[in-house]
């Protein structure tokens, strides 16, 4: 079995998909991408930036050469995406790289039977989109999760496994429910609260009639720096995994609630104490993200 690819195809050339193709023609693991984008500039750039070798705007049956087919569009766009690659190009093996897995992909995995499909989750990214923000060291020592499905063949999974620790990214495989779960609370809350922080501060610059935002430090750009993510990426991700959303909010309603009281009624103990256990854990991750490079 080899573990390069030959011809690939990538829809959505984006931060994700322009990064993962870059990353590929760095370490020389494909002989031919073609790119797949609604967008023309971004095909042109992509290949006048030698990412892609060929462009399409849309999934047609030209693509019948390529043996893997790599999803990285919005989560809201995979049910067409997928059903247009069921119709034209069966026998491609189908990799998303969306934030969202569980339900969706379980009910993806339903529908197109006929697709060998594996989800993966590069846990890289940043607050910047589209091509020009592509970055060929983007999966360097960061983590990507796999969640291989009941038909997911073995092949597919160990072929990404391979190619992923080529391009020194830190594989690792879960259920895609509980990945929801864990990724629900750790990136997809924080992203919710950081959008309703901002948000509340510009209702307030409003309604107080103060020129909040001539004022703010590193505290509130190093707080809101995701704030400025796509909407329609965080759109379709809200939707996708909404039932642990809501956990999530209602979790962090509670700490709010908390945080609240302890104000109100001048209680310095319970602040304290709420502060000293959040800095305690909030360094202990960060120690072991930094001892692991991530
Ligand atoms: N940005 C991150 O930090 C990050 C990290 C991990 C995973 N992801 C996931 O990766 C995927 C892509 O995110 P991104 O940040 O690269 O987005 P992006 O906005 O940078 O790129 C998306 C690209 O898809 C194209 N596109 C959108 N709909 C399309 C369609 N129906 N057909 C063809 N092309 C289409 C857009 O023109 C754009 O070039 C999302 O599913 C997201 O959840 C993002
Ligand atoms: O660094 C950022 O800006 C990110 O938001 C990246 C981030 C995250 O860490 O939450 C966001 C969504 C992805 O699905 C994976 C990674």
């Amino acid at each position: 079995m080899t573990t390069a690819f030959s011809h690939i195809a990538i829809v959505g050339m984006g931060l994700i998909g322009g990064s993962f193709a870059a990353a590929l023609k760095e370490y020389g693991l494909a002989l031919s991408i073609t790119g797949v984008d609604r967008d023309e500039a971004t095909l042109r750039y992509a290949q006048q930036c030698g990412l892609i070798d060929h462009g399409l705007t849309s999934i047609t049956p030209s693509l019948a050469g390529c043996s893997h087919l790599f999803v990285a569009t919005p989560v809201g766009t995979f049910a067409q995406i997928f059903q247009q690659v069921a119709h034209h190009i069966p026998t491609v093996k189908v990799v998303d790289f969306g934030s969202v897995k569980g339900e969706l992909s379980l009910e993806l995995h339903q529908r197109f039977p006929q697709l060998d499909y594996l989800p993966a989750h590069p846990i890289a990214g940043s607050e910047r989109s589209g091509i020009h923000a592509a970055d060929s060291r983007l999966f360097m020592s960061r983590k990507f999760i796999l969640t291989p499905l009941p038909k997911t063949s073995p092949d597919l999974t160990f072929q990404m496994q391979e190619v992923l620790q080529k391009i020194s990214a830190h594989v690792c495989t879960m259920d895609p429910v509980e990945h929801d779960e864990i990724f629900g609370a750790v990136s997809h809350l924080p992203h919710m609260i950081a959008y309703a922080l901002v948000d509340a501060i510009s209702a307030m610059e409003k309604t107080s009639g103060l020129e909040l935002s001539r004022y703010p430090g590193a505290g509130f750009r190093d707080f809101t720096r995701i704030a400025s993510s796509d909407e329609t990426m965080w759109t379709d991700i809200a939707l996708a995994n909404r039932s642990q959303l809501l956990n999530g909010l209602e979790s962090f309603q509670n700490s709010l609630g908390n945080l609240r009281s302890a104000i109100e009624n001048n209680d310095s103990e319970s602040l304290k104490t709420l502060f000293r256990d959040a800095r305690r854990y909030r360094d202990a991750i960060v120690r072991h993200m930094e001892s692991t490079h991530a």
